[in-house]
């Protein structure tokens, strides 16, 4: 059986990578999703173990200490990592699998998966960006300035990704990625 596609699905904050990510799986349903520890706190609704696994700082650092997080970042002050076991195992199944991380953490990855796939999310401009991240409400004014300072640096770094797809719209998004990882099923290996 040949091993499952690693996606990773990254891109400043408020992009749409969760509203995009939602929407691909429900497209295909086959796609298994790689739930996230952080140390941040759950906003409303969010539940542990579906949306991320909710760690305080101490277990996030025995994680990290037992080598159990394929890689982590700090983020704006919390720490979020991808859990190595889940990932590696999914993947020996042949099962694709997606990552839905930021820029730092997805570089990370790169060095150890050079095989995975590695898709941007861009805003349709900066303006839209901030746009979208005041607009979802979770975050305050200062969290909001610092994210767009660290989204300015993430798209610079757009060069070390296989692909750019643009968030204009959620399903013409979804079908750009969607597309990627049919192309991706069907190219020859070499
Ligand atoms: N490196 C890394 N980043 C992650 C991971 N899980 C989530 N993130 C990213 O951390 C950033 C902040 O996530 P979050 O606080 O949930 O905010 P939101 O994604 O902007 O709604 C986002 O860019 C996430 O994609 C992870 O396991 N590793
Ligand atoms: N294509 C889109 N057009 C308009 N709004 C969008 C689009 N994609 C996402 N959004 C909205 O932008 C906000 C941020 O999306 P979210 O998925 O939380 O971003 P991220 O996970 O990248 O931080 C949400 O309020 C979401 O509904």
């Amino acid at each position: 059986m040949s091993r499952g596609l690693l996606i990773v699905l990254s891109g400043p904050s408020g992009v749409g990578k969760g509203t995009v990510c939602t929407a691909l799986r429900s497209r295909i349903p086959a796609l298994v999703y790689s739930v996230s520890a952080t140390t941040r706190s759950p906003r409303l609704g969010e539940v542990h173990g579906v949306n991320y696994f909710f760690k305080s700082r101490d277990q996030f650092m025995d994680m990290i200490e037992n080598d159990q997080l394929l890689e982590y970042a700090e983020y704006v002050g919390n720490y979020y990592g991808t859990p190595r076991d889940f990932v590696e195992e999914t993947l020996a199944s042949g099962k694709d699998i997606i990552l839905e991380i930021e820029v730092q953490g997805a570089l990370k990855v790169k060095e150890k998966f050079p095989e995975g796939i590695f898709v941007f999310l861009m805003p349709p401009s900066l303006d839209e960006l901030k746009d979208r991240i005041q607009g979802r409400g979770t975050e305050n004014q200062a969290t909001i300035d610092h994210r767009m300072s660290v989204a300015v640096d993430e798209i610079n770094l757009l060069k070390h990704y296989d692909y750019a797809v643009v968030n204009d719209e959620i399903n013409l998004a979804c079908e750009r990625i969607e597309s990627i990882i049919i192309a991706e099923h069907c190219k020859v290996r070499k």
